[in-house]
């Protein structure tokens, strides 16, 4: 047997055209396109119709991509039904996780499994998931939710699903260039778990229900809740400091930090420190940039590790206004453009996914029958 690698640490598990990433430099690029030119200059709508066909679109193809999102927002109302089942404590995580699965169920075409079938599906998820995510809100404070625009962009949407009113536009920029940054990752888990499903030859709401399970854990994309709850409990710039030692010193892990492929700064981390700052100053608050520059250098200094896209997401979140536990359901509304593409590029070059494992148990165990054992 081969030697193993625990967590599959820089195995080389596919082929893929989407997304390279150079951990030792910290440069990311979806198909050739570099992540700060895109958020830079690129919109959410863009970046996914990258992700799902290589190139990006003239701007007839993307108004074309903005239409059919626009009419794909509006959720089946026994969906919206069976959100009204559940008990308001649930997770929006585990409602968006459960309301994907549900999915399938009023996909008409789901024996459908041709490519052009699977594009519309990406489309339909992506544009579906900000409506889950924004009615379970309203549903689980016991109001109706809001129906989606029939136009406006991806983040304005979401950002009018979830408050009733058209955000200003800074407010939305900023959102869409959260979407951007974190809409692809390599073969982060969720990314990998997806493609696991769909490798199975699994539907694609299987493969994203998936995703949207091994996005919840605060190892991966539920550190962004971690982050933000982290640096409520701090409260004051002053507190920061001894907070963030007493938690190194009892050897916690520090949310928001670390990377298995980053050995230095995650290039999405650098756009999202900016707009935190920003909005610090745009709100007249900038106690959760402050606290947060003051956790960063700690954690550099006595641990030597660098921000994640988590970890400034979470001030930026929770400057717009966005209640600390849909932070990682937005990192999953934007991540399904690069899971959708990723399950696509899986389906078009699929074989099965089945490693093994190296047997460390017992051998030889004799069967003992029941009222035998001790
Ligand atoms: C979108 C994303 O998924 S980005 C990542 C989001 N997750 C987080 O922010 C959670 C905090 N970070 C972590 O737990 C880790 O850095 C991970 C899971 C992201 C990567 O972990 P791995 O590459 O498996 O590193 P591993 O868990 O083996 O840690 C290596 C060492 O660094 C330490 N370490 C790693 N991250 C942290 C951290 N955030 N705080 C404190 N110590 C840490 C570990 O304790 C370990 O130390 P040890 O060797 O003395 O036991
Ligand atoms: O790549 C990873 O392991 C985690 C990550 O940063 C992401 O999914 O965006």
């Amino acid at each position: 047997m081969p030697t193993t690698t625990d967590g599959l640490e820089d195995i080389v598990a596919t082929r893929s055209r989407i997304c390279d990433l150079d951990g030792k430099l910290g440069k990311l690029t979806y198909y050739g396109v570099d992540i700060h030119d895109l958020a830079q200059s690129s919109s959410f709508e863009e970046t996914a119709y990258l992700l799902w066909h290589g190139v990006l679109p003239t701007r007839a193809q993307l108004d074309d991509l903005r239409l059919r999102l626009h009419a794909h927002r509006a959720l089946p109302g026994q969906i919206i039904e069976l959100m009204h089942l559940l008990p308001k404590t649930t997770t929006p995580m585990d409602v968006l996780r459960t309301s994907v699965s549900a999915l399938s169920a009023f996909d008409k075409d789901l024996t459908d499994t041709s490519p052009q079938a699977n594009h519309v599906r990406a489309e339909r998820l992506t544009a579906v998931m900000p409506t889950i995510v924004t009615s379970w809100e309203h549903i689980r404070h016991g109001r109706e939710p809001i129906m989606p625009l029939t136009d406006h962009d991806h983040a304005t949407n979401f950002l009018y699903m979830l408050t009733g009113k058209l955000p200003d536009s800074y407010t939305a920029h900023v959102l869409d260039v959260a979407l951007i940054l974190h809409a692809d990752h390599e073969l982060n888990a969720s990314t990998f778990a997806a493609r696991v499903t769909a490798a199975t030859l699994a539907d694609m709401y299987a493969a994203i229900a998936s995703a949207v399970g091994t996005l919840s854990g605060p190892l991966h994309g539920g550190a962004n809740e971690q982050v933000i709850r982290m640096l409520l409990r701090i409260g004051e710039v002053s507190k920061a400091e001894s907070y963030i030692k007493g938690a190194l010193d009892r050897k916690d892990r520090i949310m928001g930090f670390g990377h298995r492929v980053y050995r230095t700064e995650d290039p999405r981390a650098s756009h999202l420190r900016e707009i935190s700052q920003e909005l610090g100053q745009r709100t007249g608050d900038s106690t959760w940039f402050e606290i947060s520059q003051v956790v960063e250098r700690i954690v550099k200094e006595q641990k030597g590790l660098y921000a994640n896209v988590d970890f400034y997401s979470a001030s930026v979140y929770y400057m717009l206004g966005i209640p600390v536990d849909l932070d990682t359901p937005i990192f999953a509304c934007s991540r399904v453009a690069g899971w959708t593409a990723h399950v696509l590029e899986q389906y078009a070059h699929n074989r099965l996914i089945r490693p093994r494992a190296d047997y460390k148990g017992p051998k030889n165990t004799s069967y003992v029958c029941l009222d035998q054992r001790a």
